[in-house]
């Protein structure tokens, strides 16, 4: 298991040992002894999540706020998608600022995206299969949605015009009339 770091700190790109054979592959989805030493988080992961997404569908940008908020480790089982997490920690230098990865039923990337950020993926082939890990349960209160194109982040999607649910269709807020709870 590799890991990479980036200038958003707190996100982890983990790339996976896959072993290939002439059955097909094999490689641990997670383990928490392994992940505790590569990357230092003892992970209490209680929920996994599995959606389907065509291309051109857009998640996004959700989160849960304290004390309902989620790590999330998100993978792509089967398609691509370009993955986005935003940082909303009020006292973080790069509030504000997002990264983004390409997950794919190829690479097997996995990226860490650890609370106090807003995540969301733009889906690049159809029937993608997206699977998350969850440090929290699902609370459909404390549930946030900030807008997929909102001016101040700026995300470069790769996509013009996508299709979002009716809920981030019309209820998400834009980052300057956003107050994070993190
Ligand atoms: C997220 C979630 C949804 N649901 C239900 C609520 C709803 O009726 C249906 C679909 O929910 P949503 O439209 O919120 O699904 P979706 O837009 O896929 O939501 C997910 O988006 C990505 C980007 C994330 O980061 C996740 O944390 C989650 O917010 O599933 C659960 O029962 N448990 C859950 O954990």
């Amino acid at each position: 298991m590799q890991i990479e770091r980036f200038e958003i700190e707190g996100l982890l790109l983990i790339k996976p040992r896959v072993f290939e054979d002439n059955r097909g592959y094999f490689f641990e989805s997670f383990n928490k002894q392994d992940f505790f030493a590569h990357a230092g988080l003892d992970l209490n992961f209680v929920q996994d999540n599995e959606s389907m997404s065509n291309a051109g569908v857009l998640r996004g940008l959700h989160m849960q706020a304290p004390p309902h908020e989620q790590g999330k480790l998100v993978r792509v089982v089967q398609g691509k998608v370009l993955d986005v997490a935003v940082d909303i920690r009020k006292k973080s230098p790069t509030y504000g600022q997002y990264h983004s990865v390409i997950l794919s039923g190829e690479n097997k990337h996995q990226f860490y995206i650890p609370p106090g950020f807003a995540h969301g993926f733009a889906v690049l082939e159809n029937k993608t299969v997206f699977c998350y890990k969850c440090t929290g349960y699902y609370n459909k209160e404390s549930e946030f949605s900030i807008k997929w194109n909102d001016a101040d982040i700026k995300i470069d999607w790769g996509i013009k015009i996508p299709i979002l649910s009716e809920k981030d269709e019309k209820n998400s807020v834009s980052l300057n009339t956003f107050n994070s709870p993190f």
